[in-house]
C-alpha cells in the first residue's frame, strides 16, 4: 500500500467543507490545516456521567429507546455541547446497530452491557449472514438529519460539525461471535484460528455493511466519519493486519469522499491498542488516526504525521480517561503534558501535522461532570498559549 491522503482542497471544496460552520476547527485539524487552538471532543461525550442524559434515558425507558427515536437521539447528542464548548458533535447511536439489523437481536440489559439473542457461531449461521437492508437502519439516518437541523442556527450556519460512526468489521465480529462483551475473546479467536474461512466471510459481509452504513450517514449529513476498532488491539501481530486492518481498508475503499454539497468528509480510524502498528496504519486511506493513552504523541507524529504539504495523517487522542477522577489542577497538568507531547501543530497555509484532542477511550459513567469542564478549558487555553508562544 502507498501512503494515502486526500486530494488537496480547492477553494470551492474548502468553502463547501468549512463555509457552513461557525466552528470548523475540528474539520480543519482533520484535514491537517492550521487552527487557532487544538479542537477537542470526547468519546462517549453523551452518556451516563451526565444527569440530563440519565433523565432522558429514564423518559425513553432504555438505551435503544433513546437511540431509535430521532428526537431523543437529537436531545442527548446536544447535551454535552450545551454544557461544554466542545468542537464536534457525535451521533448518538451504537456500533451494534449494524449486527442488530442483520437479525442478531440486540438487547441492553440494565447494568449488563450488550447481548445478542442469536450469536454467529457455526457454519450455518455464517452462511446466512448478509449485508442488511439499510432501510432497517433508517432511524439512524433520520437521527443524523435531525441532529444537523438542531445544530443549525438562525443564520443558517451550524454550531459544530457532526461525526458519524461505525464499528470496524473485526470489532463487530467480536460481539457477533461472542454474543456479548468478552474478557478473553475465546470464541471469536477459536473461530479465527480453526475456521479462518468462516471468519473471513463474516468480516467481508461486515465490511460491506459498514461501508453502506457510513455512506448512508454521509448522505444524511454526517460531516466526518469514524471507524471504532475497539478490539483490534487484542489480536496478535499478523492477525491484526489480516483480520482487522485489511477489512478496515476494505471499508475505506468504498467510502464516499464527498458529502451531498461537495464537502470533503474526513475519515478517522481508531484502533484501541494499535500503537505498535501505527507505521503500517499510516498506509490506510484515511485522514486521522485515533490513538489510546499508551502511545507517545511525539513518536506517533514522527511515524504518521508526515511533513508540510506531503502525505501524513492527523492524530486524535489520547489522555487516559481516568485522569478525570483526579482534582482539576492535576487534570490541567496532564492535559498540558499531552498537548506538549504532540508539540506545536502545523501553523502554515497548506497542510501539515495536526492534533485533535480526545480521550484514549470512552469516558467513564462515574466521571464528575465539573472535571470535564476543567479538561475542556485546559485544552483550549493551553493550546492557544502554545501557538502564541511560538509566534
Ligand atoms: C465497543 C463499543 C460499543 N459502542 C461503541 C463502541 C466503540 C467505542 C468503544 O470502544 O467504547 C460506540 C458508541 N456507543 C455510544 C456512542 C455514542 C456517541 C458518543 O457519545 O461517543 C458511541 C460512539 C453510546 C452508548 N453505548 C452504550 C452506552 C451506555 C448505555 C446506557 O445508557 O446504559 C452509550 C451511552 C452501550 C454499549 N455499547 C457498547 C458497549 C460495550 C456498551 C455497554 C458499555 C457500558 O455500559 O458503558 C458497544
Amino acid at each position: 500500500m502507498n501512503p494515502q491522503q486526500q486530494p488537496p482542497l480547492t477553494a470551492a471544496s474548502a468553502e463547501a467543507t468549512f463555509g457552513g460552520l461557525h466552528n470548523a476547527t475540528f474539520l480543519r485539524a482533520c484535514l491537517r490545516q492550521a487552527t487557532d487552538y487544538t479542537p477537542l471532543w470526547l468519546m462517549r461525550q453523551a452518556g451516563r456521567y451526565l444527569p440530563e442524559y440519565r433523565a432522558s434515558r429514564a423518559k425513553a425507558g432504555s438505551f435503544m429507546g433513546l437511540a431509535t427515536n430521532r428526537d431523543y437521539a437529537t436531545e442527548v447528542t446536544l447535551q454535552p455541547l450545551d454544557r461544554y464548548p466542545l468542537d464536534a458533535a457525535i451521533l448518538f447511536s451504537d456500533i451494534l446497530t449494524v449486527p442488530d439489523a442483520m437479525g442478531l437481536g440486540l438487547s441492553f440489559a440494565m447494568g449488563e452491557g450488550p447481548r445478542f439473542a442469536t450469536p454467529v457461531r457455526d457454519e450455518a449461521a455464517v452462511a446466512q449472514l448478509e449485508v442488511p437492508d439499510m432501510a432497517k437502519l433508517q432511524y439512524v439516518f433520520d437521527a443524523v438529519s435531525s441532529i444537523r437541523t438542531a445544530l443549525t442556527q438562525a443564520d443558517g450556519k451550524s454550531r459544530v460539525p457532526l461525526i458519524g460512526f461505525s464499528g470496524s468489521p473485526w470489532t463487530l465480529a467480536c460481539y457477533m461471535v461472542e454474543g456479548a462483551g468478552s474478557d478473553d475473546y475465546r470464541l471469536v479467536k477459536t473461530m479465527l484460528y480453526s475456521r479462518p474461512d468462516l471468519m473471513h466471510r463474516i468480516l467481508a459481509v461486515n465490511a460491506d455493511a459498514v461501508a453502506a452504513y457510513l455512506n448512508a450517514q454521509i448522505d444524511a449529513g454526517a460531516q466526518a466519519v469514524m471507524i471504532f476498532d475497539s478490539w483490534g488491539g487484542v489480536l496478535s501481530d499478523g492477525a491484526f493486519q489480516t483480520f482487522s486492518m485489511a477489512y478496515t481498508a476494505r471499508v475505506l475503499a468504498q467510502l464516499k469522499r464527498q458529502g451531498p454539497k461537495g464537502e470533503t468528509i474526513p475519515r478517522i480510524v481508531f484502533t484501541k491498542g494499535g500503537g505498535l502498528w501505527l507505521d503500517e496504519m499510516a498506509a490506510l486511506d484515511c485522514d486521522v488516526l485515533g490513538v489510546d493513552w499508551t502511545v507517545n504523541l511525539a513518536r506517533a507524529r514522527a511515524a504518521v504525521g508526515g511533513v508540510e504539504n506531503g502525505p501524513g495523517k492527523a492524530l486524535q487522542g489520547n489522555i487516559d480517561p481516568n485522569i478525570l477522577f483526579a482534582p482539576p489542577a492535576h487534570i490541567a497538568t496532564e492535559v498540558h503534558r499531552v498537548l506538549d507531547s504532540f508539540g506545536l501543530p502545523y501553523q502554515g497555509n497548506g497542510s501539515g501535522p495536526t492534533h485533535i484532542f480526545n480521550l484514549g477511550h470512552g469516558i467513564s459513567q462515574h466521571t464528575p461532570p465539573e472535571h470535564v469542564a476543567a479538561l475542556v478549558e485546559a485544552v483550549h487555553q493551553h493550546s492557544r498559549a502554545m501557538r502564541v508562544a511560538a509566534r
